[in-house]
């Protein structure tokens, strides 16, 4: 079958609707005689594996499926128990001397859990029984898990230690993990959980080699290469119409809430160096990334090889035999974990155990920073000549990426603070433990407003926001939950659609500070600038609302694809060749699979860009999901094309209906209305404001001020939250009622509502007093002598 006719019955195929067939037939009568052919016979040949697998046939199977089990199960564990301890040499297998010191390419990325590195055996374990099985039963690639399908008893499960959930009902409070939030299924949304997928991967061999070669023959385009010709520098004047930077960074900051995947590292966590010497040449985990001679950039340094492993394998979350999954190492909700960490241990390590705070760092010049990582345990470019200056800890690893990201952070944790005082200061019994729990509520409860509110609006524009559901309501509870739906993050849209935010990075940092604008490649893992005091966070917040972020298209910054973690000319990485090869490392399946799936038209891009792409592969079937979503002309409203809207509005989705603890939901960990109607009042702007000593910010954080659509508002008139609508007991008495024969009232409430113990209130609700200026009466003389002040029950 030629090309053409290839791509044809792929897209008939992906449409899978007879009467869009029918029609495209009466058009095109030749061509399509062979097209339905391919499709109708596709389609017997499913029914048939469906209808004709006789019960013996099954019972066959399985036995052949134990054997392979057992047999392999054996030889696996007895590696993964020799392995423990002194190092997982056999699953790092030809790994000696290539472990290097940290390597360009992945900076902080690499400092993968070990809890990660616990789970990866089974990862392999699960991918190695299933491939055997595939080949002895003959199983075609797109049946292997719907043939696999079948518990698994004997073979030992990760993620088999169900939390006990019988209490999560009445807690107010989430986990640090985010077990239980589902009561059903404790493990959903759990840190340590496999992402999900929308669709099943597609591997080279179906279930865990990365794809390599197009459906026409021949190799893939390299990712180096689509980068180098596709996603070439972003062009100076190629700003979005009116988006802030601000709107690029706090993208990057949500993600780091929802979203880390585990790569491989090799003895004691240190990076593996995949261009080393004596690399082991396509095992995994190495999948670097190759340069052409010819590049345009890097061929000048005579690199022809690009730092890449692969991400750590993890079985499914119900541990049943399939293609090989990835990790995600934070909690897939958002819930602020990238300020609290996802981990008991990383959550305790940033509390300071006192007023329910977070640790502050301890810089003579400088207060309020976050706590310096001392042991620089994320390998940040320190200045020699000023040992105060430390990169800094945060509930996610990545805090320290380039200072607009730690600014972001900073004022989080100041927020948090700020409100656990706030809380402090009018319930005097409250311990650190409810004062840590009740700001970290409510910060997490800001951070889910921002982003409905706020930031996704002007990602997705308002018409996909009103069909997902996703705006926010103005008074009231939401009543969508649904504990059948899964929150967790699907591999589509943490591997491609939510990194379109690095086609929005301009090359440089807009600086209001000490020595002005800076190129990312200068603050990289670099945290100088943040202890500057002139500048500083404030100067670097600032900057983000005061400049233009670049529009989302094919075009990415050359300080991200050239010069990324860059440790000396010439050898930095390239962020776009890296997504690309990301997406092949993880099974993510091409664009016009994804399109089709979100039912997207045909004309989503620019011709000339779409012609820019196509020429790069020999099949359009090919074509990576990364590179063809980002490049599409961005819906009306909003600035993503419409393949990644709608992967991303259905992420966000799942996200708001399948979170029990969503902060505008009515169960009975909720906020009384009154104290969401506080956090309703939330906006970045006014956290910014709370934090800094800025004095004024456009009033949208993400829209740059441009006159009567977005004022610039003034700091000072920024109010905190009421916190009296967290106070526990008795409310201050209100004024005394005018004097009515002599005697006059007052009342105060019982402010009993959550997180308040019951019984809060003591004494009396209601006061009478004498007043005026009087004779006195016999009676009253009398009722004054024995009760001057008389108290009323609750
Ligand atoms: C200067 C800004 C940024 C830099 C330097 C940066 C860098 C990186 C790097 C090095 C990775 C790891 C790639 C891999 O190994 O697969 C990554 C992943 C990612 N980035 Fe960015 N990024 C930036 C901004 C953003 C923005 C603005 C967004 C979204 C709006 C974003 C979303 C993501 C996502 C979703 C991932 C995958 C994370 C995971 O699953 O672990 N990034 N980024
Ligand atoms: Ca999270």
């Amino acid at each position: 079958m030629n090309e053409s006719m290839h791509s044809f019955v792929y897209y008939v195929r992906l449409l899978q609707h007879p009467t869009i067939l029918l029609l495209i037939c009466l058009l095109v009568l030749s061509t399509c005689t062979e097209g339905l052919r391919v499709y109708v016979q596709q389609k017997e040949t499913d029914l048939f594996q469906h209808v004709k697998v006789t019960r013996s046939e099954q019972i066959q199977k399985d036995s052949v499926l134990s054997r392979i089990v057992s047999e392999l199960q054996h030889t696996i564990e007895r590696a993964i128990q020799e392995a423990d301890g002194k190092d997982r040499r056999f699953f790092n297998h030809g790994l000696d001397g290539v472990y290097s010191r940290r390597t360009d390419a992945f900076g902080p990325h690499l400092l993968t859990s070990s809890k990660a590195l616990e789970i990866a055996p089974f990862g392999n374990l699960f991918a190695g029984i299933t491939k055997s099985a595939v080949e002895t039963l003959n199983i075609s690639a797109q049946n292997i898990d719907q043939q696999l399908s079948r518990p698994m008893p004997i073979l030992k499960c990760p993620f088999s230690n169900v939390p006990d959930c019988s209490h999560a009902a009445t807690s107010r409070y989430r986990s640090i993990d985010g077990s239980c939030n589902n009561m059903v299924n404790g493990l959903w949304g759990r840190s340590f959980t496999p992402f999900e997928r929308m669709v099943p991967a597609h591997y080279a061999n179906g279930v865990d080699e990365p794809r390599q070669t197009s459906l026409s023959g021949g190799p893939l385009p390299l990712a180096r290469k689509i980068s180098s010709q596709f996603h070439q520098p972003s062009l100076l004047g190629h700003l979005m119409p009116d988006l802030s930077q601000m709107a690029m960074e706090f993208g990057q900051f949500l993600s780091h809430d929802i979203q880390r995947n585990a790569l491989s590292t090799g003895q004691d966590g240190a990076n593996i160096n995949c261009c080393g010497n004596n690399r082991p040449s396509s095992e995994d985990p190495c999948f670097a990334i190759e340069i052409p001679t010819d590049d345009p950039y890097y061929s000048t340094f005579n690199r022809t090889c690009m730092n890449f492993v692969r991400a750590l394998p993890t079985p499914k979350l119900d541990c049943r035999l399939g293609q090989r999954q990835q990790l995600n190492q934070n909690t897939h909700y958002i819930d602020g974990s990238q300020i609290y960490g996802s981990e008991t241990n990383t959550s305790n390590s940033l509390r300071a155990f006192t007023g329910g705070k977070l640790k502050t760092g301890e810089d003579p010049n400088i207060p309020n920073l976050l706590p310096k990582d001392t042991a620089n345990t994320a390998n940040c470019k320190l200045p020699t000549s000023n040992a105060n200056v430390k990169c800094f800890l945060a509930g996610d690893i990545r805090v320290n990426q380039h200072p607009a990201l730690s600014s972001l952070h900073t004022i989080f944790m100041r927020e948090h603070n700020r409100i656990a005082a706030g809380l402090a200061a009018l319930n005097n019994n409250w311990t650190d433990q409810v004062l840590y729990d009740e700001a970290r509520k409510i910060v997490g409860a800001m951070l889910q407003h921002i982003t409905y509110k706020e930031y996704l609006p002007v990602i997705l524009g308002d018409a996909i926001m009103t069909s997902h559901d996703l705006h926010p309501l103005t008074s009231g509870y939401f009543s969508g939950y649904d504990s059948n739906v899964n929150p967790a993050i699907k591999n589509e849209f943490a591997t491609a659609a939510f990194r379109f935010g690095h086609s929005m990075v301009h090359d440089s940092l807009k600086y209001n500070g000490n020595g002005g604008d800076r190129l990312f490649k200068d603050i990289f893992l670099n945290p100088d600038i943040l202890y500057h005091t002139t500048g500083g966070v404030d100067g670097i917040l600032k900057g983000l609302t005061d400049s233009y972020s670049q529009k989302v298209d094919e075009r990415l910054s050359s300080q991200l694809t050239r010069h990324l973690f860059e440790s000396q000319p010439g050898f930095g990485a390239d962020l776009a060749a890296i997504n690309i090869q990301r997406g092949r490392d993880h099974g993510i399946p091409g664009y016009l699979l994804m399109k089709a799936i979100c039912d997207v038209d045909s004309n989503v891009h620019d011709p000339a860009v779409w012609k820019a792409l196509k020429a790069l592969y020999k099949n359009t079937i090919d074509i990576d999901l990364f590179s063809a979503g980002v490049s599409e002309k961005p819906v009306t409203g909003g600035n993503v094309g419409p393949t990644f809207a709608c992967l991303i509005a259905k992420q966000f989705e799942a996200l708001k209906k399948g979170d029990r603890y969503y902060y505008e939901n009515s169960d009975n960990q909720a906020f009384t209305l009154e104290q969401l109607d506080e956090i309703r009042k939330t906006s970045l702007s006014k956290i910014i404001c709370r934090n800094t000593e800025i004095t004024s910010i456009p009033t949208n954080a993400f829209i740059t001020s441009s006159g009567a659509r977005n004022p610039l508002m003034s700091c000072s008139g920024v109010k905190d939250i009421d916190y009296n609508k967290w106070k526990c007991g008795w409310s201050d008495w209100g004024p005394w009622t005018p004097c009515v024969d002599f005697i006059q009232f007052r009342s105060r409430t019982c402010m009993q509502q959550k997180p308040c113990s019951a019984n809060v209130c003591t004494n009396k609700a209601l006061e009478e007093q004498m007043c005026g200026s009087i004779v006195y009466t016999t009676k009253i003389r009398r009722k004054e002598k024995h009760n001057r002040v008389k108290h009323y029950g609750k």
